[in-house]
């Protein structure tokens, strides 16, 4: 009978919520349950998931309220009836990059988890630090600046380990943490990931890292498949390198890896079976590639609390402007990832601009003022070709890609003779900005994906086959039509079914291949086989159309100088 068919459960602890889905052998979703930091949980002063320390550009989050989620996550599964001996599998997918310290107590504490309490109640004691750095964090420009050195230059960092240095990514911020919290971290058994956090608890010890995930920390050289010794030897600080490679622990290649079974507080308390195992969970990134056998030629737009823009890709051509990781299931394959931190809180500020000027502060949609601007305003803000285009930058909080303050900055753009102005001459606030943002975001997107994308034939221009838009941002139509005008996409742009659930379905579906694949069998093949194409994914805008995405190619010339105008700047204000 149907529904006694296997289940596979994948969960998706991102910045602003924890989600948990299970999906049958057919890749359906049969139940989904959310809970959303900022609505939902008790005993926290959370702010979008977060709590910040202005002075020293932190920002963390509580690692108990990941425990609080998955209590209530698991506890509403059950309440709309799933059955837990279905279920053969668990994956998961963690914001990438933070990391959660346990204390020397974890593994006992793991290990004997009680089924009368919640996690909540029994695992305060697990953590050396209370605090996981979230990837918004920007307060290791220090400790980067030591990396960056480590190998010879953010180049050489970035060949091995597939990134130049970032603010959030782990290694630096270990390094802080040993210069923070020297006596934190002397007692700290181990340190994991979110991802492997997800993983640990589900297998009552603390579990090893992703194979994907790993890439987004500074530490592991993606073509050695080792970490890299050097960059091990600055990250352990004043303390020795080999209590940091204790506290990391060794990790495996294979991304459907048998971890282990449910622990036993699970079977009693929920019911899950004993062959229900764990997969590794991996990041949330690497998991929304997981959510559709993507091809080369595709690109994802993930329109998250950040953006990202994702390919999977057999070229491993590392930039300091870019992100390399290895793919989450399929050795000898990569993806690529540009992330920006000011995705949807930054379109947030201007459609709350919109809706406040004119006075409707609180619709009851709160997206259609916004999304009605954007697509009443021409292409650039230009009424006719000779108009100047209308180009700026929107960044709430300190952006990734490029690596600047935070601040606006609008210009005007002459296509014909290049000349860039900074000014607001000719800008209509906010309602300008709706479309600018948009465009701001996507063209950003184009210039640094040109590399690799191909044209798809018939003397068409170089863009992708197709665009995914997944994330809270992928319900919008609007940023959907603006996104195909930008980036192209010869059969158009695409939602998934459950767009905004893309990663924990992705979780999911490696719980799947893990769990069902033949001996050698990929993910792509296995996912590829049960795919049904007309079921899973709606096309919401076109793509690529001849004239608009060529006018783009010439704001992109314009955006591109602008930003360059903007970082000397930035650098010139520093320099003072
Ligand atoms: N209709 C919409 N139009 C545009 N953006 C939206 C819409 N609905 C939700 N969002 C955006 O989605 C974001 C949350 O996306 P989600 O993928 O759930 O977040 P995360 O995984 O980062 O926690 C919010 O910041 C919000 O701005
Ligand atoms: O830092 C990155 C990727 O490098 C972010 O994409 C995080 O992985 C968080 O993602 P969301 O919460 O926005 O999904």
């Amino acid at each position: 009978m149907a529904s006694q068919s296997p289940l596979y459960i994948g969960f998706d602890l991102s910045t602003q919520q924890l989600k948990g889905l299970a999906v049958n052998p057919d890749l359906k979703v049969e139940y989904i349950a959310k809970f959303d930091f900022d609505a939902d949980s008790t005993g926290f002063s959370i702010k979008k998931g977060v709590m910040t320390n202005e002075a020293e550009h932190e920002v963390f989050a509580p690692v108990a309220l990941w425990l609080q989620a998955m209590d209530t996550v698991l506890e509403s599964l059950r309440k709309q009836g799933l059955d837990f001996s279905r279920v053969k599998g668990i994956s998961g997918a963690g914001q990438q990059h933070g990391s959660v310290y346990w204390s020397t107590d974890a593994e006992q504490l793991l290990q004997h988890l009680d089924a009368k309490k919640s996690l909540e109640e029994q695992l305060s004691g697990a953590f050396s630090h209370p605090y996981s750095p979230n990837w918004q964090d920007a307060s290791t420009q220090q400790e980067c600046d030591e990396f960056d050195a480590v190998l010879g230059s953010p180049e050489q960092l970035a060949q091995a380990t597939g990134s130049k240095a970032h603010h959030r990514f782990t290694g630096p911020q270990i390094l802080r943490f040993t210069r923070k919290y020297p006596e934190i971290y002397e007692k700290t058994s181990r340190i994991s990931l979110v991802s492997s956090f997800i993983a640990s608890l589900f297998l009552g010890h603390i579990a090893p890292f992703d194979i994907s995930d790993v890439c987004g920390m500074n530490l592991w050289n993606i073509k050695q498949g080792a970490y890299d010794e050097k960059i091990l030897k600055l990250c352990s600080g004043k303390f020795d390198v080999e209590g940091l490679k204790t506290r990391l622990g060794s990790l495996y290649e294979d991304g459907g890896k048998h971890l282990g079974s449910v622990h036993q507080y699970y079977r009693e308390r929920y019911g899950f079976s004993a062959d229900c195992t764990v997969i590794p969970a991996t990041g949330d990134n690497p998991a929304t590639i997981l959510a559709l056998p993507l091809r080369p030629s595709d690109a994802m737009v993930s329109l998250g609390t950040s953006t990202t823009f994702l390919m999977s890709t057999p070229s491993y051509k590392p930039d300091p402007a870019t992100h390399f990781f290895n793919h989450p299931t399929t050795a000898g394959l990569y993806m690529f990832m540009l992330c920006y931190k000011n995705g949807g809180l930054a379109r947030e500020h201007v459609r709350d601009a919109i809706n406040d000027n004119l006075q409707d502060p609180h619709p009851a949609q709160p997206w259609t003022h916004f999304d009605e601007k954007a697509l009443s305003t021409s292409p650039m803000g230009q009424k006719s070709p000779t108009d100047l285009m209308k180009l700026g930058l929107f960044f709430p909080r300190p952006e990734i890609v490029p690596n600047l303050r935070a601040g606006q900055w609008r210009f005007t753009y002459n296509p014909t003779s290049g000349d860039l102005t900074e000014t607001t001459s000719g800008w209509t606030s906010p309602a300008d900005e709706a479309r600018a943002i948009i465009e701001s975001q996507m063209l950003s997107l184009r210039l640094r994906s040109r590399g690799l994308t191909h044209s798809p034939g018939d003397g068409l221009p170089a863009q992708p086959r197709r665009v995914y838009l997944v994330g809270g941002g992928s319900k919008n139509k609007a940023i959907a039509k603006i996104a195909g005008e930008i980036l192209g996409g010869v059969e158009g742009v695409f939602k998934l079914d459950i767009g905004d659930n893309a990663c924990a379905l992705g979780a999911a579906y490696k719980a799947v291949w893990g769990i069902e694949r033949a001996e050698g069998q990929t993910f792509e093949d296995l996912i590829g086989q049960r795919w049904k194409e007309e079921e899973f994914v709606e096309k919401i805008a076109d793509g690529y159309q001849e004239g608009v995405f060529e006018l783009y190619g010439k704001a992109v010339e314009g955006f591109e100088a602008m930003e360059k105008r903007v970082l000397e700047q930035v650098a010139a204000e520093k320099r003072g």
